[in-house]
């Protein structure tokens, strides 16, 4: 069991932990909100992507509680980015929870989709490749297609892992891993999700395992995006989502206005993967 003390660091800028009892009445909250996307949907159970990061981790407990476990299904979809280590985490968690799951590779549906393109290639070990991320896109929507191939055959809903840290900063694939049926932990900041998983008795190593999208060898999403998720959740819970302007969140926690610009700007710029695709308003001809 993890001491729920530790989850959030000292020098973290806000603590956003809840307390005992909103912890309980989130865990019930949410596995009430998957039992109910399951049983409108008349589906027999989920699946879902398992990568043995903490927000899959943490989703698959929920789902496990709500639904039970044979009516989960967790597919492992390892490429030639991933760290084996992750991996096994992925199947370690399939495994202690008694779920269904698959390990599936993806590299040669990843390789037939690049050889389809003669003349792209890509090396993502450079950090300057243009193709980098358009190529890591591709191994997440690769897993979405499959998350749904099974969702498909075996009447599931497919259940994303994504929270709100990651929501509002737009930092997942359009219609990669934002290709779901619902988000359940989609309204937890990413210190909430460690603090829950600790709640559920999810295993350390994995509560404070560096987040990453592995979508090229040793990418982290902190490096990416340029801040820390205790930053960001901050800036996120007192300036995006709360009332403080920006230089009441720069007093406040001991940011820079370039780091809380930064944020909005990440914030802004990924409006599109929070909406319905536009079209033109109706015209009545
Ligand atoms: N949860 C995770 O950890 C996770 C998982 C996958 C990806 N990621 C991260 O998410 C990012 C994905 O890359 P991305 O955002 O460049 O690709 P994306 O495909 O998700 O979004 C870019 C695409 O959105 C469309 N678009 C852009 N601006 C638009 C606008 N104003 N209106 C309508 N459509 C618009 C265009 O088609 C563009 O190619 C990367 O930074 C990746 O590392 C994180
Ligand atoms: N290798 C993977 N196998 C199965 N599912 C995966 C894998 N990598 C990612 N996923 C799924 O996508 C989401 C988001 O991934 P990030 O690692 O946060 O980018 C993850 O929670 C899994 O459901
Ligand atoms: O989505 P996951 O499970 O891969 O978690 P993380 O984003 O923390 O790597």
């Amino acid at each position: 069991m993890s001491d729920e003390s530790v989850i959030v660091a000292e020098s973290a800028p806000l603590d956003l932990r809840l307390s005992e009892d909103e912890l309980a009445a989130t865990r019930e909250h949410i596995t009430a909100f998957i039992e109910d996307v399951v049983d409108r949907a008349s589906a027999e159970g989920a699946v879902l992507g398992l990568s043995g990061g903490i927000d899959s981790t943490l989703t698959a407990h929920l789902a496990v509680e709500a639904l039970g476990t044979d009516r989960v299904h967790g597919l492992v979809m390892p490429s030639d980015v991933n760290a084996a280590d992750n991996m096994s985490d992925a199947e370690r968690v399939a495994r202690d929870l008694d779920i269904e799951y698959d390990v599936i590779d993806i590299g040669p549906i990843f390789d037939a989709f690049v050889d389809a393109f003669p003349g792209e290639t890509t090396d993502e070990r450079v950090e300057t490749d243009p193709l980098r991320t358009a190529a890591g896109n591709v191994r997440v929507r690769i897993r979405a297609v499959l998350d749904y191939f099974v969702a498909n055959a075996e009447n599931r809903v497919v259940l994303g892992t994504g929270n709100r840290s990651e929501a509002l900063t737009g930092y997942f694939t359009k219609y990669g891993d934002g290709a779901v049926d619902c988000h359940p932990i989609g309204n937890l900041y990413k210190q909430q999700v460690r603090q829950l998983a600790a709640h559920l008795g999810v295993d350390d190593d994995l509560v404070h395992k560096t987040p990453s999208a592995e979508m090229w060898l040793g990418q982290t999403d902190e490096a990416e995006m340029g801040v820390g998720y205790d930053t960001l959740d901050a800036i996120l819970a007192l300036h995006v989502d709360g009332p403080l302007s920006l230089s009441a969140t720069v007093r406040h926690l001991d940011v820079t206005a370039e780091q809380v610009e930064r944020v909005v700007d990440l914030y802004e710029r990924s409006a599109h993967k929070r909406e319905m695709p536009p079209a033109p308003d109706p015209l009545y001809l």
